[in-house]
């Protein structure tokens, strides 16, 4: 069968209905118009074309991706798009840019942290592009540790004005996307000073740029970073460096809605939580869940049509084996594609959670923000690793096309990667949910019963008591073969199980140590591990709640139910270790578990194909010849060879200064 026969051959054996699963996948039907109709109107425009992104030089990408981003914004306004349809051109564009900052951080951090006063004045401007702004809060010492930041803004009641400085090197703003050449402005955060006294960490708006002429305003001193992993990929970002020296600003220019500083250098705090300062933070790990879905599919997309394509080995007839049907191939790839459905749904999940936090801070109940900011720190944690270790499996499971740039993948790895490190390292992050699961389960002797994502662990009060060992849980009765495997509440009160019994056994652990911070540094790499455990079982139970709802179209929620139990089995082998030693399943019912996994995946083997379809990426979106639509692979790969560079000419430049001198030389010796 010919390449381009393969897919829809393929797409023949499809066992659901493919256009109800793209709603599912898209969240609604509403959603699905907006997103296709974007996908295509930036297929099918010239200016948004990006196979050339590799070959480019860095001064070359900047500005391209200058055209891009100002095209973009024009289009925007010219077409009238609303805010969701900006979104989705913005997603399909595919090119990280100064605009992701300005309205993924700046803006955010104005409308969250700034008085209505300030977002009166400020946001009409950011609105419209008047200003450009950027979110510079890492610096060259620090970025984890935000309270350690050494910028300062000292209060001068005399001229009611705030001087921002950095008093060291290690000062220097250091990182943030759009500042090196492009922002005119950022949210800055220091050290308020103000009448010798310091008040902590809070977000001044500082100008950086004159808006007439672009050059930096007088004591600031700004620039890029230099060049970042991979061709193209981040490099079309001027992350910057900035310094301040004695920089003077308006005193309304200190976002004060969680401090206010008076005239007199008087500190007011308003009723609401400091940590309302990190609110910009939880608002992007919201959104980051959400991508990594979107960049796990896609590579995923890739990885399996290819797999479809692929043929290695011969069997009997003389037709060789398409290598997605090797056992090997699908126990590597269809757990990769079940998260990213399982990531999607825990997604969708955490915007309603963020949506109610952010609806319950503006009515001044601040009850639920713990927890979500431990939502939003693990799941991204846990999302970002998963999703950057996915890529890299998927460059693998194409074998050696995987590592040519035409594959889409190499780029697509550059440019998330640092998904992991940015808005929060992702160990850092993990310790954070460890604290939160540790002061819960502190929590539960004096009657305080825990609600929303930690209510399981109220359920299991009596392994406080030291009862780790013996083995209460109702699974261990209710599985007996392999399909019992398939019932929600059984794999529900597993991943409980394990994760309830995790953070006791740290819990206990931590009470042996006479300082709990002692503690806490000493066990920090198993609090991490309990932290990965209680996240894994968040996305399991969303994927699992996901499937209580009524989800029209013929066959769509046999699928998601196979891929929401691959996704639970897969963690279960890949984490067995917690499982047994924690008592919740025998080494049998491991392997029943197995038995199970390996059936499911027969069973996903003939939708493979249009369980990537559903996530109706264009080729111009997917970026990969591997990944085409129409499965065309060879022929495709072999015309954009010859697109190379080095191919323009036979014979390559330094033939006569290099190549020939040395051949003549052999020829000569050989002579001899
Ligand atoms: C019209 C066009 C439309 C176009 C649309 C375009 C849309 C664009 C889409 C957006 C895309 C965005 C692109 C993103 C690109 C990436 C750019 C990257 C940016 C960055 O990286 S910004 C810098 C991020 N930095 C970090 O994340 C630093 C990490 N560190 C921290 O967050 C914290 O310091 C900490 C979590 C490690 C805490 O440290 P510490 O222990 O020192 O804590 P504190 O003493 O400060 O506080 C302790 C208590 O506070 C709680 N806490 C901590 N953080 C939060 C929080 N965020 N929320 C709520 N509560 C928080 C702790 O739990 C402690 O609580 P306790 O009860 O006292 O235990
Ligand atoms: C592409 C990119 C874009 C960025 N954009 C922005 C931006 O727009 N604005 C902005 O302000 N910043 C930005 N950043 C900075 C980013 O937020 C920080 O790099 C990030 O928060 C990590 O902080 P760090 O660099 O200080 O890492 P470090 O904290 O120095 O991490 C180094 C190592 O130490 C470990 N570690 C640190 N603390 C602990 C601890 N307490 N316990 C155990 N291990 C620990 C970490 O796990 C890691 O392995 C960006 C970064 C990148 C890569």
């Amino acid at each position: 069968m010919e390449g381009v026969d393969i897919l829809p051959h393929e797409r023949s054996k499809t066992q659901f209905d493919v256009d109800a699963m793209k709603i599912v996948w898209a969240g609604s039907r509403h959603a699905f118009e907006v997103s296709d109709r974007m996908a295509r109107l930036v297929a099918s425009d010239p200016a948004f074309q990006k196979d050339n992104r590799s070959r480019l030089g860095r001064k070359e990408l900047f500005k391209n991706t200058l055209r891009k981003a100002t095209y973009a914004w024009k289009r925007i306004l010219e077409l009238r798009l609303t805010e969701e349809e900006a979104g989705r051109l913005r997603f399909f564009v595919d090119e990280p840019a100064f605009t992701d900052l300005h309205w993924g951080m700046f803006v955010p951090a104005i409308k969250g942290q700034g008085t209505e006063e300030q977002q009166q004045k400020w946001l009409p401007l950011a609105y419209k592009m008047q200003i450009i702004g950027c979110y510079a809060q890492t610096e060259l010492g620090h970025g984890s540790n935000v309270q350690g930041l050494e910028t300062t803004a000292t209060f001068d009641p005399d001229k009611d004005e705030f001087v921002i400085h950095s008093p060291t090197l290690t000062s220097s703003k250091w990182w943030p996307g759009g500042l090196g050449k492009v922002s005119t402005h950022a949210v800055v955060y220091a050290r308020l000073i103000t009448n010798g006294e310091e008040h902590g960490v809070h977000g001044f708006i500082v100008q950086l740029r004159s808006l007439d002429d672009h050059m930096p305003l007088p004591g600031i001193t700004i620039g890029d970073i230099g060049m970042k992993f991979g061709n193209g990929a981040y490099n079309t970002m001027d992350n910057g460096v900035l310094t301040f020296d004695h920089v003077r600003i308006p005193r309304n220019q200190m976002l004060m809605r969680v401090l206010q500083v008076t005239s007199e250098g008087k500190c007011v705090q308003s009723n609401v939580p400091r940590q309302l300062i990190y609110g910009t933070m939880v608002f992007v790990r919201q959104t980051i869940v959400a991508d990594a879905s979107s960049a796990l599919s896609r590579a995923v997309c890739i990885a399996t049509r290819y797999s479809a394509v692929r043929r290695q080995f011969g069997s009997q007839d003389g037709v060789e084996t398409q290598v997605i049907d090797y056992k090997t191939q699908q126990n590597r790839l269809f757990p990769l594609l079940a998260s990213a459905y399982a990531f999607r749904f825990v997604g969708e999940w955490l915007k309603w959670l963020y949506t109610d936090v952010t609806q319950r801070l503006q009515a001044n109940d601040f009850s639920t923000l713990p927890e979500a900011h431990a939502c939003t720190a693990g799941l991204k944690s846990l999302t970002t690793t998963a999703t950057a270790d996915a890529i890299e499996e998927c460059r693998k499971l194409c074998g050696g096309h995987g590592y040519l740039c035409a594959s889409g993948l190499p780029e697509l790895f550059a440019v998330y990667v640092p998904a992991c490190t940015y808005e929060g390292d992702n160990v850092v992050l993990l310790l954070q949910v460890a604290r939160f699961l540790m002061k819960t389960v502190s929590q539960l002797g004096s009657g305080k019963k825990p609600i929303g994502t930690t209510a399981y662990l109220g359920r299991v009060q009596d392994l406080m008591q030291c009862r780790c060992e013996v083995q209460t849980v109702g699974i261990i009765y209710s599985i007996n073969a392999a399909e019992d495997w398939l019932k929600p509440s059984v794999m529900l009160e597993a991943f409980e199980a394990r994760s309830a019994r995790m953070c006791v056994a740290r819990a206990q652990n931590l009470g042996k140590f006479a300082n709990p911070e002692d503690g806490f540094a000493e066990l920090s790499a198993d609090l991490v591990e309990a932290a990965v455990a209680h996240c894994q079982l968040i996305v399991v139970s969303k994927f699992l709640d996901k499937l209580q709802q009524d989800i029209p179209g013929n066959g769509v929620k046999q699928q998601l139910q196979n891929l929401c139990y691959i996704y639970a089995l897969n963690l279960l082998h890949k984490h067995l270790g917690d499982f047994l030693s924690t008592g919740c399943i025998t080494p049998k019912q491991a392997s029943l578990a197995n038995d199970q996994l390996r059936s499911l995946y027969s069973q996903v083997r003939p939708n493979a194909i249009a369980l990537v379809d559903a996530f109706n990426y264009t080729d111009h979106y997917l970026g990969s010849v591997l990944g085409r639509y129409d499965g065309n692979v060879y022929p495709k790969l072999y015309e954009e060879a010859w697109k190379d560079p080095l191919n323009d000419s036979v014979l390559p430049d330094g033939y006569n200064e290099y190549i020939r001198p040395l051949l003549k030389q052999q020829l000569h010796n050989s002579r001899l």
